[in-house]
């Protein structure tokens, strides 16, 4: 008999890719492909199990994916997915939360410092020769130790971040969410704070949250409008969590000082971006979680989860836990 058809997409490593065909034929496709694609349709039309990042599954996506018992994100985010949809088809959604936390924490944090001693900038100035010996004034940063980071959406990469800035950089730490955290409270000495206080007060504010329909917009005009004059704005959540035309006049008018992205409404950026053309923004291709290590561990995690939903087990990382309910009484 054939080996039932996994459809492996975008960034899954090699060892994942050869732990899933060992026992399915596993189809690889680059980041990209899509239903125009007619080889993509016929693997989708066999495939038990989608595992990879970024892939838009959505009901049209669906329609072409009648044997799928499973969808499994390498990637913790997950507002690529339609979960409700997933739900109602009774496939299983799963992702891989925790195995990259400190990776993107140190993705942050060299966001903040790079931003704040503007290392890029001064990278370019000494290549195009600008550099007479003498680091000029007018190019000077700003120190990030024994200041103010504000983290909105303090869950598990968030707290990595405070434990680096608490700890290392003996950083205050202010944070907004929808719950306190007591362990970020009693380590990092996190202190939380209404969202307009939060932006008061942040000499860094940094970008944590989810994309969900709550979050869209959550940094516009007024948060911006807000935020201390000098102070900088590091995103690593999503770039839809942000109103980028609003952040683009923040910088314009002077209102930050910079702002570090790790994303963007639309990936790749546009070319004619205006993001582009600002000195003190500091563009970077979602790089948040990728490291060979990590990106290792989580497509074994990616991959272990969606082996376990076609060998009948309940995955360790899922995120529509309730379609579970009832399938295994031991459970
Ligand atoms: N740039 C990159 O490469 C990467 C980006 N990411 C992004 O980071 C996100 C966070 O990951 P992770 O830390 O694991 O997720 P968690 O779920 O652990 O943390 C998210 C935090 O956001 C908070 N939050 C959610 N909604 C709101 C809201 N409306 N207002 C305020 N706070 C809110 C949650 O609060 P509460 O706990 O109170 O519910 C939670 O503390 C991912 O979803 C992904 O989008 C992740 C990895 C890499
Ligand atoms: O953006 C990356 C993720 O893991 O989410």
């Amino acid at each position: 008999m054939e080996k039932p058809y996994i459809l492996a997409y975008g960034r899954v490593s090699e060892e994942a890719l050869k732990k899933l065909g060992h026992e399915y034929e596993t189809v690889y496709f680059a980041n990209g492909e899509n239903l125009e694609n007619e080889r993509f349709r016929a693997v989708l039309q066999q495939a038990q199990a989608i595992v990879g990042v970024e892939l838009e599954v959505n009901e049209e996506l669906l329609d072409h994916a009648p044997e799928l018992k499973v969808v499994s994100n390498v990637a913790v985010g997950y507002d690529n997915l339609n979960v409700t949809a997933l739900s109602k088809r009774g496939i299983a959604a799963c992702h891989t939360p925790g195995v990259l936390n400190d990776t993107v924490a140190d993705a942050v944090f060299g966001m903040v410092l790079a931003s704040a001693r503007r290392i890029p900038e001064m990278d370019r100035f000494v290549k195009e020769k600008k550099w007479n010996g003498v680091m000029p004034d007018e190019k000077f940063g700003v120190d990030v130790h024994h200041k103010k980071i504000g983290i909105i959406g303090m869950g598990r990469i968030g707290e990595a971040i405070a434990k680096r800035a608490a700890l290392g950089f003996d950083m205050e730490v202010l944070y907004h969410t929808r719950s306190r955290k007591e362990k970020a409270e009693d380590e990092y000495g996190a202190v939380y704070q209404e969202l307009p206080d939060l932006l008061e007060q942040s000499d860094f504010v940094v970008l944590m949250t989810p994309l969900t329909p709550d979050t869209e917009g959550l940094m516009g005009t007024e948060e911006f409008r807000r935020m201390k004059a000098g102070s900088i704005f590091i995103n690593a959540s999503r770039g839809a969590v942000v109103d980028e035309e609003a952040l683009v006049h923040a910088l314009r008018s002077g209102e930050i000082r910079g702002a570090a992205l790790d994303v963007f409404q639309q990936e790749p950026i546009q070319p004619d971006h205006p993001f582009l053309t600002m000195e003190q923004v500091i563009t970077l291709p979602h790089l948040g979680s990728a490291t060979t290590e990590n990106e290792n561990n989580m497509s074994l995690l990616a991959a272990d989860n969606a082996l376990q939903v076609l060998k009948g087990q309940k995955p360790a990382y899922m995120i529509n836990q309730e379609i579970w309910k009832g399938r295994n009484k031991h459970e």
